[in-house]
């Protein structure tokens, strides 16, 4: 444990220094992430400016390299199951940029397996909701160079990981829903450089017994806009019908916007979806797997509503390994559905084939 100045505010606790690496990348500055052995200088490629990534270059004299995933790498035909680096001496910012996730991009002529401190550098980039796409440079330790930059240690980023289950309630009241009435509105803040997290209990679930609940991740497009693309604002609306019908349920709206890789990534993948492409192929394009999210917070959120037993409305089995796994006992899964669309057919077809959702889209569109 930390011995902390009874004379100074430290705030040196390992997710403090994670959040404050997260925040620079995501402001386009450049951090250096170290181990014992070596030290990094690194930028997200995703955040910083064509002129700071010219500076960054010729600051490490042109022995600038590119992170990449081993998604990415695979849609540059590199199918050695690795994370890569590609040297990126005298290759500008647009050329970067269309080796990290402009699809059809094939001219990679030169890589090496990436190390552990260079694939460590793209979770800090996940965590900032950014593009897996790092560039990076060996430096000195101490290199007066980078001394305004932040700098992070690789065991904080493990270190920090018991964070991502920390969470207290910040505000619990009722909001009065048109179709609902009064349901309870609980957020929740904590976890690793997250938002608040809000879980909307609709009646008076008696937690003695399994609490019907739904875990539902933001959808700005689909939840708050209608998109017809996907089946999110559907199976919200039925979703909180459903906990209504059974009682009085709770429903965890998770901030977890394209499948946790954010609104932007989102935003490109369907960019990509336009010109064909499935919703799992798109997200690889641009680094990505097939899921980024987590489920701490959902199960700590739980806790502090004080259900461990549940009855859980979704076609998704990895939400449900999710909460056995954290000691939440599911006692049933119910469907939750929307509309089939013509605009998201493909896109649930997809989900059932490709991320084992329990859900038959032929018997849905049978039924409408
Ligand atoms: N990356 C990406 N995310 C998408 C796309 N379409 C929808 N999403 C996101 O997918 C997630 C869907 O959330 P949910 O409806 O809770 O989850 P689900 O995995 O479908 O599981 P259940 O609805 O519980 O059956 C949300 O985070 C959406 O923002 C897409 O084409 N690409
Ligand atoms: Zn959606």
């Amino acid at each position: 444990m930390t011995e902390h100045s009874p004379f100074a505010l430290e705030f040196k606790d390992p997710s403090r220094e994670v959040e404050r690496a997260v925040a620079e990348l995501r402001f386009g500055r450049p951090i250096i992430l170290e181990d014992r052995s070596r030290a990094l200088a690194v930028l997200a490629l995703d955040a910083v400016s064509p002129a700071l990534y010219d500076q960054f270059a010729s600051v490490v004299g042109q022995k600038h390299e590119l992170f990449l995933t081993r998604n990415r790498a695979e849609k540059l035909g590199i199918t050695r199951a690795s994370d890569i680096v590609a040297p990126l001496r005298n290759v500008s910012f647009h050329q970067a940029s269309e080796l990290a996730y402009t699809p059809g991009t094939k001219h990679l002529s030169a890589w090496r397996k990436a190390n552990e401190l260079e694939s460590a550098s793209a979770e800090l980039a996940s965590t900032a909701l950014l593009l897996p796409a790092m560039v990076c440079a060996e430096v000195e330790r101490d290199d007066k160079r980078f001394s305004s930059c932040c700098t992070l240690d690789h065991a904080q980023l493990s270190a920090s990981s018991n964070v991502r289950q920390s969470f207290q309630i910040v505000a619990r009241t009722p909001v009065p829903l048109e179709t609902f009435g009064y349901a309870d509105f609980v957020v929740f803040r904590g976890g690793l450089a997250q938002k608040d997290q809000v879980a909307i209990v609709v009646g008076k679930p008696d937690v003695s017994k399994p609490v019907p609940i739904r875990i539902h991740s933001s959808c700005i497009t689909g939840d708050l806009c209608g998109s017809l693309k996907c089946d999110c604002g559907d199976q919200l609306r039925n979703g909180l019908d459903l906990l209504a019908k059974a009682g009085g349920g709770v429903l965890l709206y998770l901030d977890q916007e394209g499948r946790g890789t954010g609104i932007g990534a989102k935003m490109r993948a369907y960019g990509f979806q336009h010109r064909g492409m499935d919703t799992i192929d798109a997200d690889a394009q641009l680094g990505f797997g097939a899921d980024h999210r987590r489920y701490e917070a959902a199960v700590a959120m739980l806790k502090l509503l004080n259900i461990d037993e549940v009855i859980v409305y979704t076609n998704n089995p990895t939400k449900i390994a999710a909460l056995s796994d954290a000691g939440i006992l599911v006692h049933a899964r119910s469907a939750v559905t929307g509309r089939v669309t013509s605009e998201n057919e493909f896109y649930l077809r997809t989900k059932t084939a490709r991320a084992g959702h329990m859900l038959d889209v032929d018997a849905l569109i049978a039924a409408e």
